[in-house]
């Protein structure tokens, strides 16, 4: 089992996971019974053809949408217990997101940003925190513009600073390299193993062979199941169970 080979307590558990869109015969079933530990400390890449529900598992794991059935545990809480107002305040404290629409606020700037999350979790953002986390994506000079004045891969790499900046518990990624050239993917993937090896969580959704590769264990899911798994990753291993998935 993943837990007894990493050797932690999962920070997310996911349980029977079922999630249904639509419904009569034009229903998809997107998540169809998936479990899955997610370890603390450790960094997992959800790999798996178009469709096959890896943003559906995404997004039920963070508690962005709810499932039909199955549960969601962080630490010992049933994130499906809570309120409306309790997921949203987990959310701000534990759990980071980044977008694959990057989802930043059109009229603020990259600083302005990367500090809203603190912001909305009361707290004051430090201007030198702000800095550091716009510098750890290569975008210190940038940080007085707007998303519309920046390159997709610069958004998406702003979207990266604003999730990491609060330092959750759990950061979850939508193909946060899915925007990006070779060298800044890189840069992305070397922040996202120094959060993972400080005892962050990371869940990660990728279509890159060379991003999964990093993660510590990577996932396949294919018609919103997971149908296989390796542990330490290699780039050729990862890219035959893909194509094997694909044909
Ligand atoms: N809001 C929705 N309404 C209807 N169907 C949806 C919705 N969200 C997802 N689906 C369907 O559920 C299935 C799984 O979608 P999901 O986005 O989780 O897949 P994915 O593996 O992340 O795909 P991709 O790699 O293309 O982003 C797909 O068939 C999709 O069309």
């Amino acid at each position: 089992m993943i837990n007894s080979l990493v050797g932690a307590a999962p920070a997310i558990s996911v349980h029977g996971l079922s999630r249904t869109y639509g419904t009569g015969p034009a229903a998809v079933r997107a998540a169809d019974g998936i479990d899955i530990d997610f370890p603390r400390g450790t960094w997992t890449a959800v790999m798996g053809p178009s469709g096959s529900g890896k943003s559906t598992l995404l997004h039920c794991a963070a508690g962005l949408e709810r499932p039909d059935s199955g549960r969601i545990v962080l630490d010992d809480t049933d994130i499906a217990t809570l309120d409306d107002d309790a997921l949203a305040a987990l959310r701000r404290t534990r759990i980071g997101f980044v977008f694959q629409s990057f989802n930043l606020v059109g009229s603020l700037t990259a600083e302005q940003n990367v500090a809203l999350p603190l912001r909305l979790a009361g707290r004051r953002p430090e201007a030198g925190l702000i800095r550091d986390a716009l510098a750890a994506v290569g975008l210190a000079e940038r940080r007085r513009s707007k998303p519309r004045e920046l390159s997709g891969g610069q958004q998406q790499r702003v979207a990266v600073a604003r999730a990491l900046v609060t330092r959750p518990d759990v950061l979850f990624a939508d193909e946060p390299t899915g925007a990006l050239d070779t060298g800044s993917a890189r840069a992305v993937l070397d922040l996202l193993r120094r959060a993972a090896d400080a005892g962050q969580t990371i869940v990660m959704v990728t279509h890159d062979p060379v991003a999964a590769a990093r993660a510590d264990l990577v996932v396949f899911l294919r018609d919103g199941r997971i149908v296989d798994r390796i542990a330490g990753p290699d780039v050729r291993e990862v890219t035959d169970r893909l194509v094997g998935l694909e044909a």
